[in-house]
């Protein structure tokens, strides 16, 4: 999707008075074409689209219910990363979690979730964030390449939720969201201290 502009669904305004959910904010990463705005268009607007538009940025809104609480969210979709590319601090400061995506068909883009993974820790200096590893495209089970059991033994040993989907079938879609907050949560009490964003170090 070719747009740096940002999608509301909700929001406010003098219309909508502020909104007192819980803001979380998601970070949608991942190689170029595994389909990050593929699904999360289909989670915002339940559309899916065949031709290929790289992103330059997205950022939507959605109110997320999580066990009968409703999460203010953005989710910023991203540019592509290869392993060259720079981690943009938009992407790395302010963020409560990350939604890193693979193809199923694509094994270079199954390797480049660690590395976008060390990348966060690089830049936030934390030993881990709460993240979401998301096999895309699973529609695509002909020209697999990475298997389920792969994709669960990396999120594991990143402390990770994982789950195949597919934009195309909206297969999965939604869980995806909700194990990304199902992350942010973790530990959190009713009334306690605020999952805290991720920041930057200065080295
Ligand atoms: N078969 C199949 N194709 C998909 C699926 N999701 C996306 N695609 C296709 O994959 C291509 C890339 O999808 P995008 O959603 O633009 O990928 P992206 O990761 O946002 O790409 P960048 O913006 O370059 O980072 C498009 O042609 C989509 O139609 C899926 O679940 N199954």
């Amino acid at each position: 999707m070719a747009s740096s502009s940002s999608s509301g669904m909700t929001g406010s305004s003098a219309a909508n008075p502020p909104s007192h959910k819980p803001k979380r904010k998601i970070a949608v990463l991942g190689s170029r074409s595994v389909g990050k705005s593929s699904l999360t268009v289909r989670y915002i607007e339940d559309a899916f689209v065949d031709s290929y538009y790289p992103t330059i940025e997205n950022v939507f809104n959605k109110t997320i219910r999580y066990k009968n609480k409703e999460y203010d969210c953005d989710i910023i979709d991203t540019a592509g990363q290869d392993e060259y590319s720079i981690l943009n601090s938009r992407h790395a400061i302010g963020i409560h979690g990350y939604v890193l995506v693979y193809s199923i068909a694509l094994r270079s883009s199954f390797e480049m979730v660690q590395t976008v993974y060390d990348k966060i820790l690089n830049y936030t200096g934390t030993e881990t964030v709460p993240c979401v590893v998301v096999g895309q495209k699973s529609d695509l089970h002909v020209q697999r390449q990475v298997s389920e059991e792969e994709g669960k033994a990396l999120a594991d040993s990143l402390k990770a939720a994982w789950v195949e989907t597919s934009a195309r079938h909206n297969a999965n879609v939604a869980k995806v969201f909700e194990l990304m907050l199902s992350q942010t949560e973790k530990g959190t009490t009713e009334g306690g201290p605020e999952p805290q964003p991720s920041k930057c170090i200065v080295m």
